[in-house]
């Protein structure tokens, strides 16, 4: 997928107001103490579009295998015992969203939907690169799909994360999976990140298309029709999913189960698909179901969002491991980095 193929949202978030506080930020580059005592760094030039309220809602209850296995990281919460705010509910969490990196099926274009197939070469590479970007942003929790290109791209970037926690699978499936994969250490547990996987993160059922060429098919069905069933949102291809019911899943269980988790001040990354984080993202920036049809996501580029307030804001994606943005996004993500430089210089 060719990253100048993105969508306005992804798109002009990269090129206009991320490089726009990007360029901004650079001057700041050599003095990251300077900016960490600022509240927020320069916020305000953001498009408001792309925030979202939650508002009153009720979001549901997280299920047991998260909530129990919630992690209390001195090193995700550094502003809070700054600021002696150390009773307060965090106002503040980072969502990161990535989809999976490059497919095996993705390099041969074939459609592939719910069929398990693992990452390319190429794929395994994103990963790592996008590991790389993420490195230095808190992660509390962290949802996949129940495929495997999308743990994999989880695993993957998280061999890059400079905290060193480790990912642990929950499971959750039966009574005995949940015994049997009991921690019984608690420091283990601190140095450990919960791993969530859901079918409801899968990537939309692709029907009679799955294991098809793309190209042969809009050959034989004509590119129209081909476009209709990959971009349109409520008409599904034979047999498959349409974006509308793809959405009904993935963004009931991100209500369900990850919203909770943010508000209550979790850092979250998500893996999952091109589909699936299409209809999150059209949530979080409340697009229409005319909007969403040009969005395009790359493989294996992250994107990150803070909660603030309540507010979902769009950050656009870390251009790279060092980069001084990021950091200036917020006070707190700044903190982060700077305890990490302190811990694991
Ligand atoms: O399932 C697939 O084939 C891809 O992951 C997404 O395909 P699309 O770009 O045709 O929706």
């Amino acid at each position: 997928m060719a990253v100048g193929a993105c969508y306005q949202t992804i798109g002009i978030f990269q090129s206009h107001s991320f490089h726009n506080n990007f360029n901004h930020h650079q001057k700041l580059q050599n003095n990251l103490l300077k900016f960490v005592t600022k509240d927020f760094i320069n916020i305000n030039g953001l498009s408001s579009r792309g925030s979202y309220h939650p508002g009153q809602r009720n979001c549901g209850i997280i299920r047991s295998s998260a909530s129990q296995t919630s992690l209390v990281d001195p090193v995700s919460s550094p502003s809070r015992s700054d600021t002696g705010e150390t009773n307060k509910k965090s106002s503040e969490a980072a969502l990161i969203l990535i989809r999976h990196g490059e497919s095996l099926w993705n390099e041969k274009n074939l459609f592939t939907g719910c069929v398990d197939v693992p990452l390319s070469k190429k794929g395994i590479d994103e990963a790592i690169e996008a590991g790389k970007r993420i490195s230095s942003i808190p992660v509390d929790v962290i949802f996949t799909s129940a495929l495997i290109r999308a743990q994999m791209t989880a695993m993957l970037a998280m061999t890059q994360h400079r905290r060193k926690k480790v990912p642990v699978f929950m499971h959750n499936e039966s009574e005995q999976a949940r015994a049997w994969s009991q921690v019984f250490s608690e420091d283990t547990k601190k140095q450990s990140i919960p791993v969530i996987a859901s079918w409801q993160l899968n990537e939309r059922m692709y029907g009679e298309l799955q294991g098809l060429d793309k190209k042969e098919t809009a050959d034989r069905y004509g590119k129209e029709q081909v476009h209709v069933w990959r971009r349109s949102y409520d008409i599904p291809p034979p047999n498959g999913e349409s974006l509308e019911m793809c959405a009904e899943r993935a963004v009931a269980y991100f209500r369900d189960q990850i919203e909770p988790q943010l508000l209550s001040g979790k850092n979250v990354m998500i893996a999952a698909h091109g589909n699936s984080l299409r209809s999150i993202i059209m949530y979080l920036d409340k697009l229409t179901s005319q909007e969403v049809i040009s969005l395009e996501l790359s493989t294996g580029i992250p994107m990150l969002y803070i909660l603030k307030e309540g507010r979902f804001i769009r950050r656009g994606s870390p251009a790279g491991p060092s980069e001084a943005g990021v950091y200036a996004y917020t006070r707190r993500l700044a903190l982060y980095r700077q305890k990490l430089d302190e811990m694991f210089q």
